[in-house]
């Protein structure tokens, strides 16, 4: 599987503000990037802190970039969420699109049958936390080849630990948000000593920002 985590931060790193209120940092060229770039995956994938935060549908993308790369049917959706939490009204359940729950033992059986019902496909690995790579070896048995991630920082983070990213893309608005408790690029526990080396291959000015993107070493 193709892993792309893409997001979209403040010149100090930050998601979001302290509040995690779903904020518009890109501009109109960086959100028609990733309309193609959502286009050519087979799922678009979050943790479920965005979910609450933002209850994103992620329906969005360019219909004739998908047509053009010859994808067929739209982007699945993808939750990480350990307990379920992932709210039964949430936009993800408008029946748009297909949608997975990769949750874990922890959750209660009744939770997981009432996502059920709201329409998720539930795929259960890990105890207390997703384990990543086991879910994604099961999306890719369903022939999610590539998957295109959008955050949050926590999610972002543990791809990462994991050793699953594969690209990161990155566009730097021009504002600076500040905060200890603000979202970042990546949070979760931090590396110590072995970090994840980035090679630097694209950098382009959009609007008034920056999109930087790597491959993963
Ligand atoms: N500017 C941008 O591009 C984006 C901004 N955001 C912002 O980020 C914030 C949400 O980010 P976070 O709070 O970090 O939440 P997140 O979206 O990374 O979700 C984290 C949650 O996912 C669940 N999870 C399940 N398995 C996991 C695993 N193996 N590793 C990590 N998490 C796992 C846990 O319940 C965990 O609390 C919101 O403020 C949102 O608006 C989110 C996405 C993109
Ligand atoms: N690329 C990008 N730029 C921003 O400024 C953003 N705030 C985000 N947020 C991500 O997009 C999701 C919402 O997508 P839809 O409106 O549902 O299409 C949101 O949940 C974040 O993952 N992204």
């Amino acid at each position: 599987m193709h892993v792309l985590v893409n997001a979209a931060m403040s010149a100090d790193g930050k998601l979001a503000s302290y509040r995690r209120e779903q904020l518009r940092i890109s501009g109109e060229m960086d959100f028609d990037r990733v309309d193609r770039r959502r286009a050519e995956s087979d799922a678009i994938m979050v943790g479920v802190g965005t979910v609450l935060a933002d209850d994103p549908s992620l329906t969005r993308f360019d219909r004739n970039h998908r047509d053009a790369v010859g994808g067929t049917g739209v982007p699945a959706r993808i939750v990480a969420d350990s307990q379920g939490r992932t709210p039964l009204d949430a936009a993800l359940f408008d029946g748009s699109a297909p949608t997975y729950v990769l949750t874990t033992e922890a959750a209660s059986s009744d939770r997981l049958e009432q996502l059920e019902k709201a329409g998720a496909t539930v795929v259960v690995a890990g105890k207390e936390r997703v384990d990543l790579t086991a879910a994604l070896s099961e999306l890719e048995r369903d022939g999610i080849e590539t998957l295109f991630v959008e955050g949050g920082g926590e999610l972002i983070f543990s791809l990462f630990e994991a050793d699953l990213v594969d690209e990161l893309s990155v566009y730097i608005g021009s504002l600076l948000i500040g905060g200890r408790d603000a979202p970042t690029l990546a949070d979760g526990e931090g590396f110590v000593d072995e970090f994840s080396n980035l090679i630097l291959i694209g950098v382009e000015r959009l609007d008034d920002g920056v999109f930087l993107q790597w491959s993963v070493e």
